[in-house]
């Protein structure tokens, strides 16, 4: 028989890339470094596209938004220790929103991190990990890596999904075995997120629930726009005549102009609807959980979809719980509103339609308005327009006006374009979500940064250009985080909230070959973004904005403790 050395061999970097290639994984997001800059380079060269970040946040970013635009899982790798950590905030962000993502970290070996005998950036990463994401797995031997990156991908895409950790230590790289057993190891994951269908009770409870109520509304959130049931979902709210209103990343499941669509009349509806049918949505701080002014004082009942079983009843008592995945949830709705549905009354409709008439009106003012330096809403209207003309083009948002003016300004019309802070409201997801979403889709992508937010992966500008992706990034520049106006007392230091004044982010741009524009009207701000577009071409706008437009947390400043000691 041939002898070990004449037998084909195979080693832990080599299965850990047939893994992942044998699950259809087709692109790394990552930085480099010990121990896993050849798994890196191995990758590349066996056909896996592998994205290189300048900060392991932002990779980890990219892997989580691939993740929730492609529902397969979005794959991070990075170094030990310090690389780990800074994945880590992405990781439990992903987790937060139910974006599924896996990310990949080298470690130091367990005999060492266990007597802590101090090996190269040692850490129990694994230990670390468990509570900020969904699940956590650690590998130690070769003929494991296989079943690991399968219970990985299904942790991460199974029920809600969310973050995994996969810890694989430096030593198992290396690791050699027979290369048949090697590929008789591997695990091709078998309907890696099954349908979970709801009971036919639920689904009779939930529509008895509908049925009776005079003022119905369907609020539609991101795990709606995550679970890719467009059909299903436009095809019962325009059946059924319910009106809907999007949570942030549900924009543009049925476009913001649709004559169902209560977005402009969105506290009207919260205050006056009588059943409310949360699907992919939580009643979390987003929804004022549920209860106090936001929802009026008369009584409510609320049917929930979810995928999760213990989402229901967080906040309030849920009337109908509907537990099971969106596709299959709304395609039994649908059967249950073929015969013996009344749409809702033209009273509540019109009721709506007033409202929206009077905010789109009060709206439609201040986007005319052609203030210099330009405000929020000048500048605003300049985006509205290119969104309208390019509806296909994806919008990364962040900021705290610049995030919260934007949403309720720049309609969307397709499903999954817009993608922001979520439910952490976390600044520093722009250049990490713009990157992934290009890689993606291939398809433009326009970033409206604040300026505060765009610092927080800003340096990313480098890799946007050496991939040469189709990023236009416009920078709202008010000098500062909600404003630029304020000082330091004491007058040593410049305010805690403000930067250099006539900051000339463009020039970023420019110094690693990409187009930079520095913009003050919204007709410049116009032609450069659809110079921008039109050409595909890495750009930054740098749009000088009324450092004085602002308000303090946007529309959240109502959550900042205030003081009620006065300093003597
Ligand atoms: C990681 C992180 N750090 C800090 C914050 C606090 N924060 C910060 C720092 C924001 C930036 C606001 O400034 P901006 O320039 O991005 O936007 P506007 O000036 O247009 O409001 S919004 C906000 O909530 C955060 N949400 N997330
Ligand atoms: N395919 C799916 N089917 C059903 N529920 C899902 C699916 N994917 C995600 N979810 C659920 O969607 C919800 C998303 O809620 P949330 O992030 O609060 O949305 P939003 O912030 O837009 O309101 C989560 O509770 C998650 O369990
Ligand atoms: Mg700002």
């Amino acid at each position: 028989a041939a002898t070990e050395t004449e037998q084909e061999l195979t080693d832990g970097f080599h299965l850990v890339i047939d893994a992942l290639k044998l699950n259809d994984i087709d692109t790394i997001y990552g930085v480099p470094g010990i121990p896993i800059t050849d798994l890196g380079r191995m990758a590349q060269a066996e056909g896996i596209r592998v994205v290189s970040f300048r900060h392991e946040q932002n990779a980890g970013n990219a892997a989580a938004i691939a993740g929730f635009l492609t529902k397969k899982p979005g794959v991070c790798l990075t170094v030990s220790a310090p690389g780990f950590l800074n994945g880590l905030t992405a990781l439990a962000n992903a987790t937060t929103n139910c974006f599924p993502m896996i990310l990949i970290s080298g470690s130091s070996e367990r005999e060492i991190v266990d007597l802590q005998q101090g090996d190269y950036e040692e850490m129990d990463q694994l230990a670390i990990a468990k509570p900020l994401c969904k699940a956590a797995f650690r590998v130690l031997h070769a003929a494991d890596i296989g079943i690991g990156v399968a219970r990985a991908i299904r942790a991460a895409v199974s029920g809600r999904p969310g973050g995994v950790y996969l810890d694989l230590p430096a030593k198992l790289f290396s690791q050699v075995m027979e290369a048949d057993a090697g590929a008789k190891s591997l695990v091709k994951v078998i309907d890696a997120a099954p349908a979970q269908l709801p009971s036919p009770a639920a689904v009779t409870r939930a529509l008895d629930v509908l049925k009776s109520a005079k003022k119905p509304l369907i609020i539609l959130g991101k795990g709606a726009a995550y679970a890719q049931a467009d059909e299903e979902i436009r095809s019962f709210i325009e059946t059924s005549g319910i009106p809907f209103l999007p949570m942030s990343m549900a924009k543009g499941l049925l476009p913001d102009t649709h004559p169902l669509s209560a977005g402009a009349a969105r506290s009207t509806v919260l205050k006056d609807s009588d059943v409310v049918l949360l699907v992919g949505a939580r009643l979390n701080w987003l929804l004022s959980h549920g209860k106090g002014k936001t929802w009026g004082d008369a009584p409510k009942k609320f049917i929930q979809v979810d995928i999760e079983p213990k989402e229901m009843d967080s906040n309030v008592e849920i009337a109908a719980p509907l537990v099971g995945d969106i596709g299959s949830v709304i395609e039994a709705l649908n059967e249950g509103i073929k015969t013996g549905w009344t749409p809702p009354s033209q009273e509540w409709i019109g009721a709506i339609n007033a409202r929206k008439e009077v905010n789109i009106g009060k709206m439609s003012q201040r986007l005319l308005k052609n203030s210099t330096p330009m405000d929020f809403h000048s500048a605003l209207g300049a985006l509205k327009q290119v969104i309208k003309e390019r509806p296909d083009a994806i919008l990364v948002n962040e900021g705290a006006n610049t995030l919260d003016l934007a949403r309720g300004v720049i309609d969307m019309y397709q499903p999954r374009k817009r993608l922001d802070v979520g439910t952490w409201g976390v600044m520093g997801i722009g250049m990490g979500f713009a990157v992934g979403a290009a890689v993606e889709t291939g398809k433009p992508v326009l970033a409206v940064e604040g300026d505060s937010a765009f610092g927080f992966s800003g340096m990313e500008v480098e890799t946007i250009c050496r991939y040469n992706l189709p990023v236009c990034v416009v920078i709202f520049n008010n000098n500062g985080i909600y404003r630029g106006t304020d000082s330091d007392p004491t007058g040593r230091d410049p305010g805690t909230t403000v930067f250099v004044p006539g900051s000339r982010y463009d020039k970023m741009m420019e110094a690693f070959g990409g187009v930079g524009y520095h913009v003050t009207t919204p007709d410049e701000l116009k032609r450069a973004v659809d110079e921008a577009m039109d050409s595909g071409k890495p750009t930054l706008i740098n749009a000088v904005i009324d450092p004085a437009a602002g308000s303090e947390s946007g529309n959240i400043g109502s959550l900042n403790p205030q003081s009620v000691v006065k300093k003597k």
